[in-house]
């Protein structure tokens, strides 16, 4: 364990914006935190990073580094007037961290970011500040790394590519903890995920477990699947080619198998959860 955080809570004159909260992470792990707008998850991060002080708890982290965590919490200040390498040197200047060429060249090809761009970052796409953001939170090679959002704005080519750099930082032995209220995008890269509710912790468990335990709607596509008669599933929405069903995770292959036998080719079947289900399940794990 890198990371063990106890009871967190923060109380603003709003109220609890974290309220006992505990989690706890693995080096090489990815894990996200789920939550609608105003569920507490920056506030959270920010306990974390030190830059807020809880109220109660504890935190330990587990490291003989320094500065054990690298973070984007909100919107990376970037210098919009500095390319990409400056905005590298600027920063690893402010944080006192190696800033030698080759070096932060590296952090650039760590994050897929090309040598040959010049130009200032004011240029880049969503997806490059990001990108370049995550090189700044990695000047101290960090073992744990905190990305609070970073899907937002992306385009889903953005996404999937973030994915594929969170997913190799986990593989060089990072932890990662990131936030978001996207559903699809955390069970596509998180081994194990925290859902919090008004600064509660609601749910957890590993991301496979958690969906599947989730699941109870599924949208099957095939031709003509919609005219299908059967009695082993209820439909809730039938289009053209397409039929949205309710059943368990547990019946799900079966009724593949049926509808196969019957002669329909199943091109898709989608797995139907919402945050809501999330939130409103039995904790998990807890
Ligand atoms: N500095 C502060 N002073 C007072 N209240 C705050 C402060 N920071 C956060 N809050 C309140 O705490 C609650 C949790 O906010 P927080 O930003 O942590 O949630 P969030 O899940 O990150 O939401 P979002 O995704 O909208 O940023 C909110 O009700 C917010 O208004």
């Amino acid at each position: 364990m890198i990371l063990e955080a106890t009871n967190l809570t923060k109380t603003y004159k709003s109220g609890k914006a974290v309220d006992a909260i505990s989690l706890k992470l693995k080096i090489g792990q990815i894990y996200g935190v789920l939550g609608r707008n105003g569920a507490g998850k920056t506030t959270l991060f920010k306990i974390l990073c030190n830059l807020v002080t809880a109220d109660h708890g504890s935190l330990k982290i587990h490291s003989t580094k320094l500065k054990p965590i690298g973070a984007i919490i909100e919107n990376p200040g970037l210098y919009t007037y500095l390319n990409a390498y400056e905005n590298l040197k600027v920063f690893a200047e402010i944080q006192n961290a190696p800033r030698d060429k080759t070096r932060l060249e590296q952090y650039l090809k760590t994050v897929g970011l090309p040598l040959d761009r010049k130009d200032a970052v004011r240029h880049f796409s969503m997806g490059m500040k990001q990108r370049l953001a995550i090189a700044i939170a990695l000047l101290n090679d960090p073992e744990i790394v905190i990305l609070d959002e970073p899907f937002s704005g992306l385009d889903p080519m953005g996404v999937s590519d973030l994915i594929r750099l969170i997913k190799s930082l986990a593989a060089k032995n990072k932890s990662v903890l990131i936030s978001s209220h996207m559903l699809a995008e955390l069970q596509n890269c998180c081994d194990y995920l925290y859902v919090i509710d008004r600064g509660k912790l609601v749910n957890q468990g590993e991301t496979t477990r958690l969906f599947n335990h989730s699941i109870s709607r599924y949208k099957i596509k095939g031709n003509g699947v919609e005219q299908v008669k059967n009695k082993l599933f209820k439909i809730i929405f039938a289009e053209k080619n397409s039929i949205d069903i309710e059943c368990k995770a547990t019946e799900i292959s079966k009724i593949l198998e049926n509808l196969i036998q019957q002669g329909y080719q199943i091109t898709a079947c989608i797995p139907q959860v919402t945050l809501n289900e999330l939130l409103s399940q039995q904790p998990n794990d807890v």
